[in-house]
């Protein structure tokens, strides 16, 4: 049996980060991936489906900045683009890496079989059986949830349409969230006609109402079919087939869709791309051999030598979230002494939409329902010079949420061109928790985005400024 000090199991962007900062510490460590180094992310999700959105945001800039002639979509160079980022499927570059920083890899499928112990089986059937002396990390990230009635219709996933290959002239997309918003965007983009059939009454409900209002808005500009309040009663799909990554699986998808107010409907349409959800990978790691579950997992209810980060873990299922949950495992497991983190650490999330979503904290009615007393204040994304100069179509607001009580700041959320950029400087001042008082005299430099943080604070009682 081979022994090492640290396992981890999964190679994505958590697996990744607990295995240096456990190595750079000083402890031998076994990274085990099943299929490709570098995760979802790294092939089949933030990087693709940026690498998409990016041109689309430059040419809608040009659109509304007089001076410019509106730049022209290159299908074909958009997706080569795409197909570059994610290096062609092929993770020969992650492996250099992972090598060069002096990760041991292994390639196969792991499965707990006892106490820090996995069995490792390759494609070739064989299996290899390795023990931790010091810990085991599941890095496993997640899998997308198929609602039951589309089970069988083998509907694109998010995988399909970051990895599109053949655009389907009409495309129908279940889901409000994040990857519904996103994929969207440069779905219709690319030519097709899209129509997003959600369940509740707005888009990205985990945001402040005026995010998802504003999405909304803007993808029904773009001539997007947003269809709010409806419920699938049916789906059928005739030669459902898996036609690989991207192709269009099979015949036309028919829906049945109720909605309140216009009773029932049909729907037809060449695609269905489910966007309803993410839950951990959990179910094919061998969680019952040591005697516990997903739900163990979920409460941290884990013996010692046992971890879940990542998406694996429950937690937000953010790249950023499971690489720091990465750091701060890995450096513990190799015993490096570190300040400890504050209690609740702020969760940013940018959502890659025209309007971009930028938001970390809590949102008023989470901060509310927390019990805080809040004071917020909201301001037009365009009333800074810095942001009004970004683009001529000025939309979007920025609200922050602040507890009366600390005078410190809970949540921020910006929603406007390119406002991705200007959401660490509110997790900055959250994790810091730098009173406004104090934080008022952080001077923006002018004519930049960040004087909205000035339009901000200016509206803010005077006791609190
Ligand atoms: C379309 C889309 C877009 C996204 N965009 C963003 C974004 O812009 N920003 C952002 O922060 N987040 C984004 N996310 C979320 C992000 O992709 C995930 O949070 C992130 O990939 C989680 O990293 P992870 O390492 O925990 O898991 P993963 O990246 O899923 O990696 C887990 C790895 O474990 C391997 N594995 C699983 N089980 C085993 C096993 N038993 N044995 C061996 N190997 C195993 C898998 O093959 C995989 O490579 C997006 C998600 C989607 C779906
Ligand atoms: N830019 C980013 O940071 C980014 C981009 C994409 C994805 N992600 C991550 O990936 C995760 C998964 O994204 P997602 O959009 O799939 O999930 P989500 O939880 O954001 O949204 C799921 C949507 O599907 C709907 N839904 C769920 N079950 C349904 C059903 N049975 N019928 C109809 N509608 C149903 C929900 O109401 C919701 O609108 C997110 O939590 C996010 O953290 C992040």
């Amino acid at each position: 049996m081979r022994r090492v000090d640290v396992i981890v199991v999964g190679g994505g962007p958590t697996g990744e980060n607990v295995a240096q900062y456990a190595h750079d510490g000083g402890l031998s460590v076994l990274l085990i991936e099943g299929e490709l180094l570098g995760g979802e992310c790294s092939y089949y999700a933030c990087m693709p489906s940026k690498a998409l959105l990016r041109p689309l945001d430059v040419r809608a800039t040009s659109e509304h900045l007089p001076g410019l002639r509106p730049a022209e979509l290159d299908v074909a160079a958009l997706l080569a683009r795409r197909d570059a980022w994610v290096s062609h499927y092929d993770d020969t570059s992650q492996l250099d890496w992972a090598t060069g920083a002096g990760l041991d890899v292994m390639r196969g499928h792991a499965r707990l079989v006892g106490e820090k112990t996995v069995s490792v089986s390759s494609d070739g059937g064989a299996s290899t059986v390795v023990e931790a002396g010091v810990a085991l990390v599941l890095a496993t990230g997640s899998v997308p949830v198929v609602p039951p009635m589309f089970a069988d219709l083998h509907a694109w996933g998010s995988r399909d349409a970051t990895g599109v290959v053949e655009v389907p002239d009409r495309l129908v997309i279940v889901g409000g969230g994040v990857v519904a918003c996103e994929a969207a965007t440069w779905m219709s983009a690319l030519g097709s006609s899209v129509t997003m059939l959600v369940r509740g009454d707005a888009l990205l409900t985990d945001q402040e109402p005026f995010a998802g209002a504003a999405v909304l808005d803007a993808l029904r500009t773009a001539g997007v079919d947003v269809r709010l309040a409806t419920r699938i009663t049916d789906a059928s799909r005739a030669g459902a087939a898996d036609t690989g990554l991207g192709r269009v699986h099979g015949g036309p998808v028919t829906l049945a869709v109720e909605r309140d107010e216009s009773g029932s409907e049909r729907i037809v349409a060449d695609e269905l791309l489910l966007a309803t959800g993410r839950r951990p990978r959990l179910d094919d790691v061998g969680l019952d051999a040591v005697g516990v579950n997903a739900d163990d997992v979920r409460a941290g209810r884990l013996p010692t030598w046992l971890h879940a980060i990542g998406d694996a873990g429950g937690g937000a299922p953010l790249t950023h979230m499971g690489k720091y949950e990465a750091r701060v495992l890995g450096a513990r497991l190799a015993g490096a002494h570190e300040t400890p983190p504050p209690r609740d650490v702020p969760v940013p999330q940018v959502v890659f939409t025209d309007p971009q979503v930028a938001a970390v904290g809590s949102s008023e009615a989470q901060a509310r329902e927390a019990g805080h007393d809040v004071v917020t204040v909201a301001v037009p994304f365009a009333s800074a010079a810095g942001t009004a100069l970004l683009r001529d179509d000025g939309v979007g607001s920025a609200k922050i949420v602040v507890d009366r009580a600390t005078g410190c700041l809970l949540g921020a959320t910006f929603v406007g061109h390119e406002a991705a950029e200007l959401i660490h400087a509110a997790t900055v001042a959250i994790v810091g928790q730098v009173p406004i008082g104090v934080l008022r005299h952080a001077v923006p430099s002018y004519p930049t985005s960040s004087e909205l943080w000035l339009r901000l604070l200016e509206e803010l009682p005077t006791n609190l400024r």
